[in-house]
């Protein structure tokens, strides 16, 4: 499977072309349009999210509620566009009306703005600004929204949570995945330490106060997968990488962990890997999972664990120096709306782009021209593993 977006922040919308989704999965757009409201919560997010009522339409590719194989198109409109028509029109407009006075010309620290204008030769950053924005992670979580439908059908599911906001990092909480799935659509920063969550909230609330900006640490983990997606054969076929790529991906993240990810460095051998177990019910299964449920770039039957760092939202209240482009004088930026920390929702698009990774993966490995086609050659090696 592959997918590409298209849409500017405050242009009409987001648009997203799928490729290589089985034939005949069901596709609910309720479903989808749920993942997208999940995405438009969380504490700290700015005004935008109150103009914004995210709701999918499919425009191609699903016929009476299932897919049919060809390429799949979504849209997610801008209501902010209405309030944009004039500046983000694709016509010429009158550059006395528009140019000098709408121009971005002030870079912010921390986001595309500087890099994109002199890669592109852009003078108005807004045609930068546009299209790095996070708004196009409405449209992948659309798309992850169809690659969970797909996982649903082998009893995959995908929960993700947040781990830590600035300082304050939730405690290990051992739950079932309904129970993460339950709590953390119940806390406004998707945790599920109820305390530490309420310290996130005053966090968050005194960097608004402040003007200035929180990032951290979501986790996605995925259960219900078979032994063998990815390959260890090929540096691009490893999925490991491949995650590590999709969470990368999402706008401000930073870093990517696997299982104990960075704490393997500091603990001996024995203390990171999983043994080996013959379980009579699941066949071979691992007694712990550090791994994350990835060895040689391959699910080995545990549930998967991934982990990004998001660092805080460079847009701030709080100025930073930068340079104007037309007088090169320094200015401290001033700014009129943002999030203050977009963790919470980021989480959401973790979900998101972890789904479509998973899906594509099982794609590859068990055929994907029908879903009939995947399920068979599904149960046919889930029996060659049980004899194994
Ligand atoms: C859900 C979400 C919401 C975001 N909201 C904002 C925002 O309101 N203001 C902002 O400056 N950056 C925001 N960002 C981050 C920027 O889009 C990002 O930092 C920028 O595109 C530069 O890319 P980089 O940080 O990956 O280098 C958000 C990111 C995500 C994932
Ligand atoms: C619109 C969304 O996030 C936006 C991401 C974003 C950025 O610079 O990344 C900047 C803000 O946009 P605006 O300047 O219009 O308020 C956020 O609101 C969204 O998540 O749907």
């Amino acid at each position: 499977m592959r997918y590409l977006t298209s849409g500017e922040s405050h242009g009409p919308q987001l648009t997203a072309i799928i490729e290589g989704v089985p034939a005949n999965v069901p596709l609910s757009i309720e479903k989808i349009n749920e993942q997208l409201l999940r995405r438009m919560k969380g504490h700290g997010r700015g005004r935008r999210m109150q103009i914004e009522k995210d709701q999918v339409q499919i425009a191609a590719g699903v016929r009476h509620g299932k897919t049919t194989g060809a390429p799949i198109c979504l849209v997610v409109e801008n209501k902010d566009w209405a309030h944009w028509e004039k500046i983000m029109s694709p016509s010429p407009v009158n550059p006395d009306e528009y140019e000098e006075k709408r121009r971005v010309a002030r870079p912010r620290p921390g986001h595309a703005d500087l890099n994109g204008a002199l890669k592109y030769n852009q003078r108005d950053m807004r045609n930068i600004l546009e299209r790095s924005s996070a708004r196009e992670t409405a449209i992948r979580v659309a798309v992850g929204a169809v690659a969970r439908q797909l996982l649903e059908q082998f009893d995959i599911t995908i929960g993700g949570h947040v781990l830590r906001i600035g300082e304050v990092e939730a405690k290990p909480v051992q739950v079932s995945m309904d129970e993460l799935i339950q709590i953390t659509e119940e806390s406004p920063v998707r945790c599920l330490d109820a305390e530490a969550g309420q310290r996130m909230m005053d966090l968050i609330d005194k960097a608004k106060a402040d003007g200035d900006s929180l990032g951290g640490i979501v986790e996605v983990i995925a259960d219900g997968l078979p032994i063998g997606l990815g390959s260890h054969v090929q540096w691009d076929r490893k999925l490991d990488g491949r995650l590590a790529q999709a969470m990368m991906s999402i706008q401000a993240f930073k870093g990517v962990e696997i299982g104990i990810g960075f704490e393997a460095a500091a603990r001996p051998g024995s203390q990171v890997h999983d043994e080996i177990v013959l379980d009579e019910q699941k066949g071979y299964a691992r007694s712990t999972n550090r791994a994350g449920g990835l060895e040689g770039g391959m699910t080995n039957g545990m549930p998967v664990v991934v982990r990004g760092v998001m660092k805080p939202i460079p847009t701030l209240y709080k100025p930073l120096k930068s340079v104007d482009i037309d007088t090169k004088e320094t200015f401290e930026a001033t700014i009129e709306r943002s999030d203050s920390c977009a963790v919470p929702a980021a989480s959401v698009v973790a979900e998101a782009v972890v789904s479509f990774t998973l899906a594509d993966a099982l794609c590859e490995k068990f055929g994907s021209d029908s879903l009939e086609e995947m399920k068979a050659n599904y149960a046919a090696y889930l029996s060659h593993i049980k004899e194994f």
